[in-house]
């Protein structure tokens, strides 16, 4: 007999969701391993891995408005509140919306908290669902956004940092829409984009140079996941290969400044870390990520995921939490496994989600199989 596997060292164990898309009120009990949650389709089990998500900075997964979430035919309100287990022991997080409130709320321990910054001193969290599926072939803004989820994860301050220079990116653009757009103003927004912009992009290069040579050096299952080649690509990050930031700063005004002619032409900031992407290869098959099968995309793109979840421990000193929807469904039953077990090995708690229990036969000793009832349904012999 296969013994139970430990802890994980961070963990949720309690999740109540009230007025959450179609759940009224939910409250789960976790044992503290992964769990799988099992239902039909609709009952709303990535509604529960969304709602985990908005326990990090940003929209979560679906990034859906306040409005979107909350359940139709409800008070327009709703809230998501989990216990934590974790380093400094046991806390209570969560968020919610207020109608008529902007912005959503976030409380620890019952102390409303003026960021959502808050949130990762006692949860961080790596998901992979579905829409990621196109990653590698899709839009780079996707694969920019994934890896600042990474950032994000491990450094909390990424947060900031993005939307300090996405802000700052925005102004100019509606500056340069102006026929004579205020120079003092446009210096002042380029020396604060080339600032924020090579915060950001050197933050991204640090996380993938850590990504990569942890991929080179971690046990891959056996091979189940193939292991990806990881790069940034884009003129801020190839300028950063070989001069200093505070160098690549001054390049990056100065060619702001110049090509202000150039920008107003095209509508938009043609230069910058908005403009970066990363670029994912098959380093077994040296090809890219984007020409291989959906099944190796799907492969390469989980060990991806669990190389994710790895630097977050090494880097940080506590396992991040992982939101798996649909994940079994794509892989046979050798990456299953094999998931299975690199999640028990990197130590953290995954929550999965699948409408069979079948995928996840055998997995007794690893997850919690925990099943979702279909409120929508009459109970059984009460017609
Ligand atoms: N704001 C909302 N209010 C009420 N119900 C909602 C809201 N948003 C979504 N829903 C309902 O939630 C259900 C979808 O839930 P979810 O996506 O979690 O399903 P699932 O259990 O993961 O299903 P599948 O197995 O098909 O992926 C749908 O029935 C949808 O109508």
């Amino acid at each position: 007999m296969t013994e139970s596997r430990p802890e994980a060292k961070v963990r949720v164990s309690h999740l109540r969701l009230s007025d959450f898309r179609n759940h009224a009120d939910l409250a789960l009990d976790f044992a503290g391993r992964s769990v799988v949650l099992i239902g039909q389709n609709g009952v709303g089990k990535t509604n529960v891995l969304e709602a985990l998500s908005l326990l990090a900075p940003g929209r979560g997964f679906r990034r859906a408005t306040l409005a979107e979430m909350a359940r139709l035919g409800g008070s327009g309100g709703f809230s998501v509140l989990a216990g934590v287990e974790g380093a400094f022991g046991a806390v209570r997080i969560g968020t919610g919306a207020v109608p008529g409130e902007p912005g959503r709320r976030i409380l620890v321990d019952g102390e409303p908290q003026k960021a959502s910054e808050r949130l990762s001193d006692h949860l961080r969290l790596i998901w992979l669902v579905p829409a990621m599926d196109g990653l590698f072939t899709g839009a780079a803004a996707d694969r920019r956004r994934f890896l600042d989820r990474l950032v994000l994860a491990v450094d909390p301050a990424h947060g900031r940092r993005v939307s300090a220079y996405e802000q700052a990116v925005a102004s100019r653009n509606r500056l340069l829409e102006g026929r004579e757009a205020d120079v003092v103003w446009l210096d002042a927004l380029e020396t604060e984009i080339a600032a924020t912009g090579v915060a950001v992009a050197a933050a991204r290069r640090e996380t993938v140079h850590c990504l990569a040579r942890l991929i080179e050096t971690r046990p891959d299952g056996d091979g189940a996941f193939p292991r990806a080649a990881v790069q940034l690509t884009g003129e801020v990050d190839t300028a950063l290969d070989g001069a200093a930031a505070a160098d690549v700063e001054d390049w990056l005004r100065a060619d702001l400044r110049a090509g202000r002619s150039r920008d107003r032409a095209a509508g938009r900031t043609l230069v910058g870390p908005h403009r970066s992407d990363l670029s994912v290869r098959h380093a077994e098959k040296d090809m890219p990520a984007s020409a291989s099968s959906t099944g190796e995309q799907k492969a390469l793109l989980t060990g991806l995921v669990l190389a994710q979840a790895a630097l977050v421990t090494e880097l940080t000193g506590n396992p991040p939490v992982l939101l798996l929807d649909e994940v079994a469904a794509h892989l046979d039953a050798r990456r299953r496994r094999a998931l299975v077990d690199l999640i028990a090995a990197l130590g953290v708690q995954a929550f999965m989600t699948g409408t069979d229990i079948a995928p996840f036969e055998g997995f007794s000793n690893e997850a919690e199989i925990i099943a979702i009832p279909d409120v929508a349904a009459p109970d059984s012999g009460e017609f």
